[in-house]
């Protein structure tokens, strides 16, 4: 039998797509074969994600990860040399424990992710399999994710641009990836077009790749895209939808909701209301982080009123079963934004696919603002079928990296399904 231990990890600062510092990571197996990963960063992130190590006094201004690095050099590494790699929970459980916290506040949940992701990779390679393959389970077949692209970008991503973060396309009537992709970017040309004729500057981008407009009001963004998937030339509603992430906790203030670009303070149910009256108004068929990241009694009667539409909890669930838990049991929301640096394993990332798989919510994979060129998203997506994945524009090459290598998967040779709509 082939040995498959872990034999070396290596890491080291690397920049990351806003040219922050993050963390790469090498493992090495005896049998020689190796796997490396980068770890994406976020912007927007949840009070309730595992925690990122950061620290002063290093590279790029002194918002270095050098103790990131020492520490899988270190403790991570003596905790992992020697596991079989193809043993993931056994690895994954071997770094929790030498973390000793919950929130990995000790080693930081970038450094662990770094070795979770690299022994992966590395075990891939040694068994000659893509990633996706991999990671699959029993007989799943590889499953290519609804993609869910972002036109226009606000909140922490533009500089407060607009107070909602994303305005997405969801090109839903799509029968293929490789239609799916391609649709989106024509609504993308179509609402550059659309800002154009109105004199925007259509050139300027935000940090996920979409454009960064300075609008009226929040509802000016929603009437430039839904401009944009006319101009496109596709059906609205049947070919193409939007999706929105509100990112609600980033003007959440004083139990109430700073929408800045437009002057007015909401109540949660206030808030509720304008998002109603868009899903009346526009194609939307998903909403994501709708309320504050802790206002559970809010999310429940949110999910009352905007029942129709997938309604995703990002800062709400953090990649974290027990909040999940709670939010299945208390039927909060009805889908789970999955970024595995919010949770820091593989095992523990997947764990929150599964309950939510059996829990009738769906699963939406997503890539962080602050990224890199890496691309085993694209196959964590497939493999673990997660049915949809969000990672940005089509714009911005941390970005093309993971439609690329979606589409590379499409073309085969494993034979593939496409999660429609
Ligand atoms: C991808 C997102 O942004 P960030 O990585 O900044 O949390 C998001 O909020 O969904
Ligand atoms: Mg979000």
């Amino acid at each position: 039998m082939a040995d498959r231990r872990i034999a070396g990890v290596y890491a080291w600062e690397a920049f990351d797509s806003r040219g922050n510092p993050t963390v790469g990571c090498e493992v090495v197996l005896s049998d020689g074969a190796s796997g490396s990963a980068t770890v994406p960063s976020g912007a927007s992130t949840g009070a309730h994600e595992a925690v990122e190590l950061r620290d002063g006094g290093t590279r790029y201004g002194g918002k270095g990860v050098a103790s990131a690095v020492t520490n899988v050099t270190g403790p991570l590494a003596a905790a992992v040399t020697g596991i079989d790699a193809g043993d993931q929970r056994r690895v994954d459980a071997a770094l929790r424990e030498a973390d000793g916290t919950t929130d990995l506040s000790r080693l930081g949940a970038n450094a662990v992710l770094g070795v979770s992701l690299s022994a992966a990779i590395a075990y891939a390679s040694s068994i000659r399999q893509p990633l996706h393959a991999a990671v699959a389970e029993g007989d799943d077949v590889p499953l290519l994710p609804m993609p869910m692209v972002n036109i226009l970008s606000g909140g922490a991503h533009a500089d407060g641009a607009l107070d909602i973060q994303d305005v997405l396309v969801v090109p839903v009537g799509a029968e293929s990836f490789r239609e799916a992709i391609e649709w989106a970017w024509r609504v993308r040309r179509g609402t550059v077009e659309a800002a154009e004729a109105r004199g925007l500057p259509a050139h300027l981008v935000a940090d996920e790749g979409g454009l960064g407009l300075r609008l009226g009001g929040n509802r000016d963004a929603l009437e430039l895209v839904a401009e944009g998937i006319d101009r496109s030339g596709l059906r609205s509603g049947d070919e193409a939808a939007i999706a929105i992430d509100v990112a609600a906790s980033t003007f959440a203030e004083d139990g109430g909701y700073e929408l800045r670009t437009e002057g007015r303070r909401l109540t949660a149910d206030e808030l509720v209301s304008a998002l109603a009256g868009w899903v009346a108004d526009f194609p939307i068929v998903s909403l994501e982080d709708v309320l504050g990241e802790d206002d559970w009694d809010g999310w429940r009667q949110a999910g009352k009123r905007l029942g129709g539409v997938q309604l995703l909890g990002d800062d709400l669930f953090v990649t974290n079963t027990a909040r999940l838990r709670r939010g299945v049991d208390e039927q909060i929301a009805n889908a789970v934004l999955v970024k595995p640096n919010q949770v820091g394993t593989l095992s523990d990332a997947l764990d929150v696919v599964r309950l939510a798989q059996h829990s009738g919510y769906a699963t939406v994979l997503s890539a962080r603002s602050g990224d890199t060129e890496d691309h085993w998203l694209a196959d964590l997506a497939v493999g673990w079928r997660t049915g949809q994945i969000k990672v940005g524009s089509t714009t911005r090459s941390e970005r093309t990296a993971k439609w690329n290598r979606l589409l590379r998967i499409e073309a085969g040779p494993a034979p593939t399904t496409f999660a429609t709509w």
